[in-house]
């Protein structure tokens, strides 16, 4: 099939951060040091939460974020005010339409600590929208006939859009489209409920994984397994979402990805080896599972989707690391608690974060509900406190961008999820 996509943009020098201008004076700006652990912010001037770029009234539990160092600032809340629209995370191919506020659809979990996030430019949700339906149906074959409107309220368009606003093109967007539609297709079709099972699960994933993670092997039996990357729907769409990250994607950041990716099969291995067994673990070995079975490979990709590299020795760093492990956590607790009533009513008893901390810790359900928003909330102000850390410890613009592109991505999914009221509503605890 001829290819639709533009010449492909350069790959970045380890370190280049692609068309991001530095922020001013990064080297001397005033790092403020880490807020405590439990607190996201420092107190909100005397000139009030209006003040700060992120200071939106958005309704109960929105974040009211008051004055960090301006760095911090710039990566979790990106720049504002006079003379800063030079500093947007990256040039963009066509000229950026006006930021209407968020939209009022659906309503986010009362309490939870959020961003609110400008509604995502339609012209780009359209365009991401229609190309990935076409490359659905026309490339992978991907669903039949009677789950196009599941394909349809899934809204992956509006979701990529909304966690990167710094891809420079439709089609960098259209990578993080591809994985997140490939990924789906697997936790539906091979654990959930399009034909998933625990029976057999780890035998399908290993085999999966190898569209990510080529099996070297020889001449007689490469052809079976080159064969079976096409044998059904989650196989061609890793394999050609993969195809795809790897014409923009260095070898760091392409490794990087797999590494996440078998860190997610080895969460759904234990979800499933759980299941088969109805066994409800502790709310920490639960919080441990879903530390793997997680977004995570969402949000690292975030600089390949901005057509920049973080090199990998700076990725590799451990506090780098606990940011990404605590924005992941973060982010997959959100669905925990947005999908809480969708899973309750799925046949079989599905394990989240309130339904553990109930059976585990013996409360009722609401009660539960509103601990595993304690918990989300934590791990939230844990991320940015961190995440205002490592910029203080290693202000380069690379790092900085990847950090500003990691906290858009978790704001970016808070979105998605309130606002996708086919797949969720919240419960009736309020
Ligand atoms: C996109 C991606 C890497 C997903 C991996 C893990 C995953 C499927 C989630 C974090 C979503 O959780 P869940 O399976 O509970 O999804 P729904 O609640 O059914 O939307
Ligand atoms: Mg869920």
């Amino acid at each position: 099939m001829p290819d639709p996509r533009p010449a492909p943009v350069q790959p970045s020098p380890p370190g280049a951060v692609g068309a991001l201008p530095a922020p001013p004076s990064l080297s001397t700006l005033p790092f403020a040091p880490a807020p405590a652990p439990g607190a996201g912010t420092v107190p909100v001037p005397e000139d009030g939460p209006g003040d700060g770029p992120a200071a939106e009234s958005a309704g109960e539990g929105a974040a009211v974020v008051g004055r960090q160092s301006p760095a911090a600032e710039w990566i979790l809340r990106g720049p504002s005010g006079l003379g800063t629209a030079g500093l947007r995370l990256a040039r963009r191919e066509e000229p950026a339409a006006p930021e209407p506020e968020a939209p009022a659809a659906g309503n986010p979990i009362p309490g939870l600590y959020h961003h609110p996030v400008p509604e995502p430019d339609p012209a780009r949700v359209e365009e991401v929208s229609r190309r990935i339906k076409a490359w659905a149906l026309d490339e992978v074959e991907l669903y039949p006939e009677e789950w196009e409107e599941q394909f349809d309220g899934f809204s992956v368009g509006r979701y990529m859009v909304a966690c990167h606003p710094d891809a420079p093109t439709v089609e960098h967007l259209m990578l993080a489209a591809r994985l997140m539609v490939a990924e789906n297709a697997v936790d539906d079709c091979y654990c959930e409920d399009h034909g998933g099972s625990p029976i057999g699960l780890g035998g399908r994933l290993l085999l999966a994984h190898t569209a990510l993670d080529a099996l070297h092997t020889t001449q007689e039996y490469h052809p079976h397994w080159a064969q079976s990357l096409h044998a059904d729907a989650p196989r061609r769409a890793y394999r050609s979402a993969m195809e795809y990250l790897l014409q923009e994607a260095g070898p760091s950041q392409a490794d990087r990805f797999r590494h996440d990716m078998a860190r997610l099969h080895l969460g759904y291995l234990a979800e499933a080896a759980w299941a088969q067994t109805d066994h409800v673990p502790e709310v920490w070995e639960y919080l441990a599972m879903r530390q793997f079975n997680n977004f995570r490979p969402c949000p690292t990709i975030t600089d390949t989707v901005g057509g920049y590299e973080l090199p990998a020795d700076l990725h590799a760093r451990p506090d780098m690391q606990r940011v990404i492990a605590l924005a992941g956590n973060a982010t997959t607790l959100v669905n925990d608690l947005y999908s809480y009533t969708k899973e309750l009513a799925a046949p079989g008893r599905h394990l989240n974060l309130p339904v553990v901390i109930a059976e585990r810790e013996g409360v009722p359900e609401r009660e539960a509900y509103l601990k595993a928003v304690e918990v989300h909330n934590e791990l939230m102000r844990d991320f940015e406190a961190e995440a205002a850390a490592v910029a203080a410890a290693c202000p380069l613009p690379s790092v900085l961008r990847f950090l500003r592109g990691v906290a858009v991505w978790v704001d970016g999914n808070h979105y998605w999820h309130q606002s996708n009221t086919y797949r969720y509503s919240l419960p009736d605890f309020w």
